[in-house]
């Protein structure tokens, strides 16, 4: 990210080799710079060469024989260094303006705090390395109301308004670009138009907004948030919708009136375009971006640079949009805090939440956290006082929350995955024209590919792992790493031509219910379905309006999502992840449920969740069917102070891979030896064990989990142990990683 940068200004002073800081020289300007590099320090450069340089840039080093761009951090008295192992800089950026000392905090913290490299946290959290002037236009469209219409050949002929008008309703819909080169006056002609209401942003499906009036519930929730001036922690705790999202609305509204910026954050993209839509509808003058990973650098420029230079009045993101500076922040709203995507597990390993969280106290800014399913560390924060616990505790508006009901597979036999109860629920909906929503975990045709015969299965030759059979296009593929092969016609161990897929997946159930509903119009959700941001609107538009009866998906869809037509959820396959290892697989599937169950009956016709089970008698079973999210949280909180479990306790893992398991536990054995070298007392240092998916993308993996009850004895290990660990000789190929807070162990 950080090679390939425009517009570098040349030192005008690079001394030449050997005379770097004789007496003669003027004495040298010592600039730490943050690198990409796997190591926990800052560089020294020397910046005399460079005046104008300041910390926040972007600055070109050489480093080794070659040269990289790195972040300039701050200036320094002296250097540990030798004097003449100093080098110059190369150059520096400022196509772009330097990022606040506010940013550096972020990140410092985040290096501190996670164990992370500061240098590759810096890259990570900066924005993308191209300019906002050189990067694509905003992406608001606009067009002419019908009253816009009316009134246009009442203005003056030259006015630009009228002029706007005319483009508009000869191209249907222009965005902010194309309206600005046709006048330099736009903007503003712009700006009235939309307050004349003459000109409406032009959304997909926007639906209309306008504020509701506020249940009782809602107006206590917003009247405590609205006492907040400076730091507060609150969980917003409302069930499925109990209308979280208007409380988030009133609170961007006051912040827009008191001109400073909300920063608002969701788990996933797929919860962006609807979300996007609803906040643009309510605020149509206000300056709203949207920022995640899977926009194009320049796009992601544009909305970093409206941000940081407090164009931007909401920012809409995802986790990395955590760390975007906003100088007006007035307040923060994470949706969904208990999503497991606010965590990023791969790379910089770091929870957005969490960071988000200290961020708004470090910015004295109040946070509001929002879930129908708090995650069972930010309850315990509730619990304990810590988070103001606000609760909204029935639906909002006329809709009911649904009613859950089990079927029991031991009694109603599952043929082709549906048992007949289910079968019949769809039915009536069917007859009512109502929508159907099955959840199943699970994208793919099956599973497994095996033969009946010998016993094979088609696994990945890279991981410890089944391939998953992909009926649409006849592949075989690994959904840990993505290798993909064709399907075989016959078993490669015995040639049995009987060879089949076992289990299923979303588009399994998709053929089952066409075969079965021949008259019902169906749409499939995962990640193979789901190509584009702009495919995946249009697919949640068509259930919006109704255009689907039967609705296949994976958790995409168990989220956020209002879709007032689903009056049926059915739930297929949950059993599995009862006995998952994981101590937070019950949380999760827990939460994943009730936000599944939640999609149903939103709008006026009464919604039922119907759960296929082998073990109806479970006790998760009996929490959601009496939505009783209190009492299952409790049980489980109990289980882990027991076990002295998170948020009971504390967690730090430690992982190694490399091409062979052997070099991965002898490195872990000797960082296992140095942390109890280190004698921290409360702490406890389990076994080096192989992970349980082994080897993953050609690579065999490790870790080993330390424990403690109390949060400082396990700060107290961290920073000395992994400090140890950068002078431990790594073997060829081998890498490790820190992951403090682990969502995963
Ligand atoms: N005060 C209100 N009166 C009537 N309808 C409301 C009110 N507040 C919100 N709604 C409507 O209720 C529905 C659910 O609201 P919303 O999507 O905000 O729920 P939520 O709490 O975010 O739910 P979830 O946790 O399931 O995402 C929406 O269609 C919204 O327009
Ligand atoms: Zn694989």
């Amino acid at each position: 990210m950080l090679n390939d940068m425009p517009q570098v200004t040349e030192s005008i002073n690079t001394p030449l080799p050997g005379l770097e800081s004789t007496a003669a020289n003027p004495p040298a300007r010592l600039l730490q710079v943050a690198l990409p590099r796997p190591l926990p320090a800052l560089f020294d450069y020397d910046a005399s060469g460079l005046p104008a340089v300041e910390p926040g840039q972007r600055v070109r080093v050489p480093f080794g024989r070659s040269e990289l761009w790195g972040i300039a951090w701050g200036w320094r008295d002296g250097s540990d260094l030798d004097p003449s192992r100093i080098r110059p800089l190369v150059g520096c950026d400022d196509s772009q303006p330097p990022l606040p000392g506010n940013w550096r905090a972020l990140v410092e913290f985040v290096a501190d705090y996670y164990q992370q490299p500061i240098g590759e946290v810096a890259a990570m959290a900066a924005p993308p390395a191209i300019s906002a002037t050189r990067a694509e236009r905003a992406h608001r469209r606009f067009r002419a109301t019908a009253a816009g219409h009316a009134a246009a050949p009442s203005l003056p002929a030259r006015d630009v308004g009228r002029k706007l008008i005319a483009a508009l309703d000869a191209a249907g819909e222009l965005n902010e670009a194309e309206l600005r080169a046709l006048s330099s006056r736009a903007g503003p002609a712009l700006e009235r138009l939309l307050a004349e209401g003459w000109v409406e942003l032009a959304l997909p499906q926007a639906p209309a907004e306008t504020a509701h009036t506020l249940t009782a519930d809602q107006a206590a929730a917003l009247e405590a948030l609205q006492a907040d001036s400076g730091f507060a922690a609150s969980l917003l705790h409302g069930v499925t919708g109990s209308g979280k999202t208007e409380v988030y609305l009133r609170l961007i509204e006051d912040q827009i009136a008191a001109g400073r910026q909300s920063l608002l954050l969701v788990p996933e993209i797929a919860l962006t375009p609807q979300l996007h839509a609803r906040v643009a509808a309510r605020f149509p003058r206000a300056s709203l971006h949207v920022m995640h990973s899977e926009m194009s650098d320049g796009a992601r420029a544009m909305a970093w640079a409206a941000a940081q230079s407090g164009e931007a009045d909401i920012l809409l993101g995802t986790r990395l949009a955590v760390f975007a500076p906003l100088p007006r922040l007035g307040c923060i709203v994470l949706d969904e805090e208990h999503d497991p995507s606010f965590r990023q597990t791969e790379g910089v390993r770091y929870s957005a939440r969490d960071v988000a969280i200290w961020r708004a106290r470090h910015e004295n800014v109040p946070i509001v956290l929002g879930s129908a399913t708090p995650s069972l560390e930010s309850l315990r924060h509730a619990i304990d006082g810590r988070y103001r616990w606000l609760r909204l505790n029935a639906r909002a508006g006329e809709a009911k929350l649904p009613e859950v009901h089990l079927v029991d597979t031991r009694v109603f036999r599952a043929t082709d995955g549906f048992s007949q109860p289910m079968v019949r629920a769809i039915e009536s909906r069917l007859a009512r024209g109502e929508q159907t929503l099955l959840f199943i975990n699970r994208r793919g045709y099956a599973p497994v590919l095996s033969c009946p015969a010998c016993g094979w299965a088609a696994g990945c030759t890279q991981c410890t792992a089944n391939l998953v059979l992909h009926a649409a296009d006849r592949r075989l593929r690994c959904h840990h790493c993505g290798a993909e092969g064709p399907v075989p016609h016959a078993c490669p161990k015995c040639g049995n031509q009987d060879i089949q897929g076992y289990g299923r997946g979303t588009q399994r159930l998709e053929e089952t219910l066409a075969s079965r509903f021949p008259q019902a119009r169906l749409l499939r959700i995962d990640r193979d379905s789901v190509r584009g941001r702009e495919h995946w609107q249009e697919q949640l538009d068509r259930i919006r309006r109704g255009e689907v009866d039967l609705v296949v998906g994976t958790q995409l869809l168990a989220k956020g999502h209002d879709f007032p037509g689903i009056t049926l959820v059915g739930v297929i396959g949950a059993d599995a992840s009862l006995h998952a290892a994981d101590f937070r697989a019950q949380e999760r599937l827990f939460a994943q449920l009730m936000q599944v169950g939640g999609r149903a009956g939103r709008g006026d016709s009464a919604g039922e969740v119907l759960i296929q089970t082998a073990q109806p008698e479970h006790p998760l079973f009996a929490a959601l069917k009496a939505h009783d999210f209190d009492g299952f949280a409790r049980s489980q909180l109990e289980e882990r102070a027991l076990l002295g479990l998170p948020p009971h306790g504390f967690q730090l893992m430690l992982s190694a891979d490399a091409p062979e398991l052997q070099p991965a536990l002898d490195f872990l054995e000797a960082a296992r030896r140095a942390a109890q070298a280190l004698q921290v007392e409360g702490v406890q240092v389990y076994d080096v064990v192989p992970m349980r998916m082994v080897r993953r993308a050609n690579r065999e993996r490790a870790q080993l989990v330390v424990e403690s009850r109390s949060r400082p004895q396990l700060r107290a290990l961290l920073r000395p142990w992994i400090a140890n660990l950068y002078r431990l000789r790594l073997a060829r190929g081998l890498r490790w990683h820190v992951d403090v807070d682990p969502v995963e162990v």
